[in-house]
């Protein structure tokens, strides 16, 4: 069976086919069917090309796998590899995502004697509604003698950040989602591993349990504090808001970056034992919102509207500081993910957040939201940023199009 033309790793069941969700209606997503929306089917497909990129306001899958990347090609070569790498790494992402092999020939059909070109661990696996989103850090940009879109000045130093270089920047990025954690793995590999010689891996991170929902059509997950994460997040239908906060405008300052966003991405470890012995009333008093529902105080149903007005939502309860009334208008896109990365040696689990958000520009959005909750929030008594990093996701893909033209071609 083939789809534009790949050979997929695995034929689809009887409902494959007609539940590939190829060119449905949501930009860059798949479109769910009902209000009440059944997990995706594991075969879904979602369309790699589009206005915008797959990814930012696909519903959010389940799994991630993100990874940031130097480029270590140097001097005059420099454009000409990073274009040719982008090339390459086009067309393997756009087979992955469609459920095949990420080149011809794959993991057997092949040379034997010569190394496979994918390396196999999706054999037999569905395109489980893989995304791969590409971005260009700021770094990159320096690299290349490009002058960075204001929106891509590095972050300033936050109160009680303690970042770790190792974990932090980086001149590229692809962030892998799917609802199967060895197809965003596969993806990611394969994808490192055709850019040796010209990238090497900065940092990456693993993620599961979605911690925001991105479309009305999903039901809201909890992080790994317990709480539902994601009810007041700007959602795909949305699509005034998206414009207004999330989507780059070509009046923005950077040409190349119209209908583009600027990803945020920060690992936050959460101190899991800490919270634990931390009473139910101290936890929803700091949070805003209560434990089981997830309404906020006060109210019965996780989406009745936050009154700020309330005395029952504290100076210093999170959702006040992050709210839009609280800044001035200001919302971002929040499309993160918990993590365990085992355990610290001191007896604590290393476990967290990996917040990703999506936004217009992070000056403007991110800084003063952060910096708000960095200097009040209660709840960073419980929590450390650990890593950050900014990328710049171009638009979209029409048919021929590679990751970066729009900056490499400008
Ligand atoms: C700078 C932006 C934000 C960081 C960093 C952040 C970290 C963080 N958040 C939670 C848990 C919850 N956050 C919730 C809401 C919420 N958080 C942000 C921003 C950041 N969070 C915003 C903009 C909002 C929405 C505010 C609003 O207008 O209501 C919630 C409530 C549920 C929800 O609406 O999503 C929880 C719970 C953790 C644990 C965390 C760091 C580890
Ligand atoms: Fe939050």
């Amino acid at each position: 069976m083939s789809l534009r033309g790949f050979t997929r790793r695995r034929l689809l069941g009887a409902a494959g086919a007609g539940t590939a969700l190829v060119g449905a209606g949501v930009a860059g997503g798949y479109l769910a069917g009902s209000a009440a929306e059944p997990d995706p089917p594991a075969q879904a497909i979602v369309p790699f090309r589009g206005v915008h990129q797959a990814g930012i306001i696909t519903p959010a899958q389940d799994r991630l796998h993100f990874v940031a990347l130097d480029v270590t090609a140097t001097g005059p070569i420099l454009r000409q590899a990073v274009v040719a790498l982008l090339k390459r790494w086009t067309t393997a992402a756009e087979r992955m995502t469609a459920g095949a092999e990420a080149a011809p020939g794959g993991a057997v059909n092949r040379n034997p004697a010569a190394p496979p070109t994918d390396t196999g661990e999706a054999l037999d696996l569905p395109a489980a509604s893989l995304t791969l989103t590409f971005g260009v850090g700021g770094s990159l940009l320096d690299k290349l003698g490009i002058p960075r879109p204001a929106a891509l000045a590095d972050l300033p130093p936050f109160q009680r950040d303690q970042l770790d270089p190792a974990l932090s920047g980086g001149d590229l990025c692809i962030q892998a989602c799917a609802d199967d954690p060895q197809v965003a793995v596969h993806a990611v590999r394969n994808l490192v591993r055709m850019g040796f010689g010209t990238t090497a891996v900065r940092w990456s991170q693993l993620g599961f349990g979605r911690t925001s929902s991105t479309s009305t059509t999903q039901q809201t997950h909890r992080n790994l504090f317990g709480f539902k994460d994601g009810t007041n997040n700007l959602k795909a239908e949305d699509t005034a808001a998206l414009d207004e906060h999330v989507w780059a405008a070509p009046t923005d300052g950077a040409a190349w970056m119209a209908g583009g966003t600027y990803l945020v991405a920060r690992r936050i470890r959460m101190h899991v034992e800490t919270w634990d012995r931390t009473s139910l009333t101290e936890q929803e008093s700091l949070t805003g919102r209560t434990k089981g529902t997830g309404a906020p105080m006060g109210a019965t149903d996780e989406f009745a509207p936050v009154d700020l007005g309330s005395p029952l939502i504290a100076d210093d309860a999170h959702i006040r500081l992050a709210s839009a009334s609280s800044l001035g208008g200001v919302r971002i896109l929040r499309r993160g993910y918990n993590f365990v990365d085992g355990s610290d040696g001191a007896g604590h689990l290393d476990a967290g957040l990996f917040f990703l958000a999506f936004m217009r520009d992070p000056q403007r959005q991110f800084v003063p939201m952060q910096s708000a909750l960095a200097r009040h929030d209660r709840m960073m008594e419980y929590i450390e940023h650990t890593g950050s990093a900014v990328f710049a996701c171009p638009a979209g893909l029409g048919d021929g199009a590679y990751w970066g033209q729009s900056l490499l071609e400008a």
